[in-house]
């Protein structure tokens, strides 16, 4: 499944039954949609550093899944977060850290 897909699927998902739907009981509750993409992400990290490919396969569509759905609940679009990608590609990110750290000397 594309990340589209995915994206659209949880847009539909908005206002559906909490008892039928994951997607729908995080979307009810911001609070609970944050703490998931955290554990999430705390067991990608883990199998990371474990080191098991299949794991890591499987953590890591979790962590985008609870991640689009945690950006979701604060109307944020995947077309949001795309365009924000594209607004970093014109620049290397070692460069874009560089200015960062100038800025921030003053
Ligand atoms: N991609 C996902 C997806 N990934 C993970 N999950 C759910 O996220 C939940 C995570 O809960 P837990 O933390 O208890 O699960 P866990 O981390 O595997 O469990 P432990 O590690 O604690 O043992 C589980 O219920 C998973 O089924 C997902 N639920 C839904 N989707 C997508 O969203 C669509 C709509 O789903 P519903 O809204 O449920 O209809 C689905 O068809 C999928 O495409």
């Amino acid at each position: 499944m594309s990340l589209a897909a995915l994206a659209e699927t949880i847009a539909r998902r908005k206002g559906a039954d909490p008892d039928k739907s994951w997607t729908a009981r995080l979307l009810a509750s911001p609070e609970m949609a944050a703490e998931k993409f955290g554990e999430e992400a705390v067991e990608a990290i883990i199998e990371a550093v474990k080191g098991d490919r299949d794991r890591l396969v499987s953590e890591a569509a979790d962590v985008i899944y609870h991640l689009l759905v945690m950006c979701a609940v604060n109307d944020i679009t995947l077309a949001d977060i795309e365009r924000e990608l594209e607004r970093r590609s014109a620049q290397s990110g070692l460069a874009e850290k560089a200015a960062r750290d100038q800025k921030s000397r003053g």
